[in-house]
């Protein structure tokens, strides 16, 4: 058990929210599942490490796990400067040099490339530089020179090494420009990102590969830290016994599998549509009829048993046509259904497993109606778009996905008291969609070009999309109906008392497994061209299907 507040929750005088949850015994630590594989990469808050490797050393001057990080970036630095047919021998690297470690790592690695014929020339940035990296480069036969010749150096250099801060930065560093053609590879993370945030300075250094030493940062995974690391190369510094619980996971195609938890036996194989899942969609209105469209595409297309549809009159005939496998419900079956659903749970035919509700929804007394009868009658459910809008913070006992993109966090904290700027959510995303989450007692999917699920005691998935060209109208209404999908074919553990962190888990574990999935279908989209919602319809059997649905 952790007691509250848990670790992310850091104070903030500006906000109280009382969660929705107030008892700290809700709040367990947060565990690996039994049978985890190691494919879920753990990611840690980047002042986390740097504990985890001072407490590693024995004493402040120990360099060992300073020449293994060392090693990783000259490596890294060679296998760079030799692609594309480039040699080694005589190429020109410049090192940018800070004042502490991540100065000593870049100086050490310097060291390396210089013994094997590169012109290696370390820039000292700061007044001070790390004494015995220094050392090294000198015997090596490197030199050193200062900012004033940066810019002369930068017009004919063909590698830079960022080593001017790692996660010991502290906000307002001044940093040099770097022309975009020059190649960069950056020691630990990129120098103007927050390792604990991923919250980057304008003036970051961006790279094109970035080495990091002893664990993933969370940093590097979410906010802008992502967008300006290139690719990442994990060194083990064999931190494990100094590391406290992750802070999040990275999920890939590759754990869907794990996430989905889905009975493989022959009796699932012998499921019939009822049994696969049947799931109702609120959604669409005469002002955005082509969400309600697209929701229901993506939930027939991601492998549902049935799909039973509550949309106005202004929708009906335009989502028979186009989604002929879908069935509607009128408001007398609604209310039948409804009431069966309260007696009986959510299993059997002519039941509804889960719902998805919001895409395209207008806010009025009918469509209010409708959310309150089902919110009341408690099968687990997606809620987006303009189902957000109608939603209030507070306890309840469903199992609820809320997946708002930054702006709608952004009204959704604002209705529950808490007073927080677009600014500050771009700044740690991880921190305020966990606010979300404890206030609307849920698991909140933050969309975005590093999707977060999280839930309210603070474990989170991050999945990153393949392609920015994933941020086009009517994306967000497809991860709706895939989510919708997922929910009404999953069984979920016994909904009583001490099992409440266990089901919220296993419900961001879906979150993640649909953003997965909406990623995979994005990339299979993106390879062919340009790409709009229709296009990731299009791709989703086959997206689904390749990472193992
Ligand atoms: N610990 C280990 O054993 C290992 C660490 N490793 C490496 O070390 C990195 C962490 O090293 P680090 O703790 O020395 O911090 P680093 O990022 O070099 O910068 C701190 C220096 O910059 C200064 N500074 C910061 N912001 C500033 C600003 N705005 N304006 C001006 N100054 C500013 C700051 O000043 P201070 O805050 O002390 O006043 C301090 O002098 C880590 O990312 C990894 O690369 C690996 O080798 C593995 C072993
Ligand atoms: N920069 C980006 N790169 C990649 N994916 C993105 C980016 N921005 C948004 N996305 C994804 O695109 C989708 C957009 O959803 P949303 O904003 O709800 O759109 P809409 O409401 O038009 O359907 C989400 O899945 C989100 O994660």
């Amino acid at each position: 058990m952790v007691t509250w507040p848990p670790p992310w929750w850091l104070p903030n005088d500006k906000n109280t929210l009382v969660p929705a949850r107030s008892a700290a015994a809700d709040l367990q630590e947060f565990a690996l599942t039994v049978g985890y594989s190691e494919r879920m990469i753990p990611v840690y808050a980047g002042s986390h490490v740097r504990d985890a490797e001072t407490a590693q050393l024995k004493d402040a001057n120990d360099t060992t796990l300073m020449r293994l990080a060392a090693d990783a970036l000259a490596h890294q630095a060679v296998l760079m400067l030799k692609s594309d047919g480039g040699r080694l021998y005589g190429a020109r690297v410049l090192g940018l040099i800070g004042p502490g470690n991540n100065g000593g790592d870049g100086l050490f690695a310097l060291a390396a490339l210089a013994k094997r014929g590169v012109r290696a020339t370390a820039v000292l940035l700061a007044p001070q530089a790390h004494a015995q990296g220094l050392a090294a480069l000198v015997r090596s036969g490197g030199r050193t020179t200062t900012a004033k010749h940066l810019d002369e150096l930068l017009v004919d250099t063909d590698l830079v090494v960022d080593a001017l801060y790692g996660t010991g930065l502290r906000p307002g560093a001044e940093l040099p420009k770097i022309p975009s053609q020059v190649r960069v590879l950056a020691a630990d993370i990129p120098s103007g990102v927050d390792a604990n945030t991923g919250a980057a300075a304008p003036s970051v250094i961006r790279a094109d590969r970035t080495v990091c030493f002893g664990a993933l940062k969370t940093g590097l995974v979410v906010g802008s830290g992502h967008l300006v690391s290139g690719s990442i190369h994990i060194t083990d510094a064999g931190l494990t016994d100094h590391l406290p619980k992750p802070d999040a996971w990275v999920v890939q195609g590759d754990d869907l599998e794990l996430l989905l938890d889905r009975d493989q036996s022959w009796a699932a194989a012998g499921a019939h549509k009822y049994q696969r899942g049947v799931l109702g969609l609120l959604a669409g209105s005469a002002k955005y009829p082509g969400a309600a469209v697209l929701s229901a595409r993506a939930a027939v297309a991601s492998g549902l048993g049935l799909l039973r549809t509550v949309v106005p009159e202004a929708v009906a005939t335009a989502l028979t046509t186009q989604v002929p496998e879908s069935v509607p419900l009128n408001t007398e079956e609604l209310t039948a259904l409804l009431a069966r659903n309260r007696r009986n749970g959510r299993a059997g035919a002519t039941r509804i497993s889960a719902w998805a509700i919001g895409p395209g929804l207008v806010d009025n007394a009918e469509t209010r109606q409708y959310l309150d009868q089902i919110l009341e009658a408690n099968n687990p459910c997606v809620l987006d778009a303009g189902a957000l809008a109608m939603l209030e913070p507070g306890e309840h006992h469903q199992l609820r996905i809320l997946t708002p993109h930054a702006g709608e966090l952004h009204s959704l904290l604002a209705k529950a008291g808490v007073r927080v700027s677009a600014t500050d959510i771009a700044t740690d995303p991880i921190r305020w969609a966990r606010w979300a989450a404890v206030a609307y007692d849920c698991v909140i999917l933050l969309k975005g070009s590093a999707t977060i699920c999280t839930a309210p005691d603070g474990y989170a998935l991050i999945v990153h999309a393949a392609t920015p060209d994933l941020a086009t109208a009517g994306s967000g209404d497809v991860l709706t109906g895939i989510l919708g999908t997922l929910l009404a074919a999953a069984t979920f553990p016994s909904m009583t008392g001490a099992d409440e962190v266990t089901q919220s888990h296993r419900l961001t574990e879906l979150a993640a497994a649909g953003a997965l999935i909406h990623a995979h279908a994005g990339a299979l989209a993106a390879a062919e061209g340009t790409l709009s919602a229709v296009d990731l319809l299009q791709e989703l059997p086959r997206a689904a299907r390749q990472l193992g649905l």
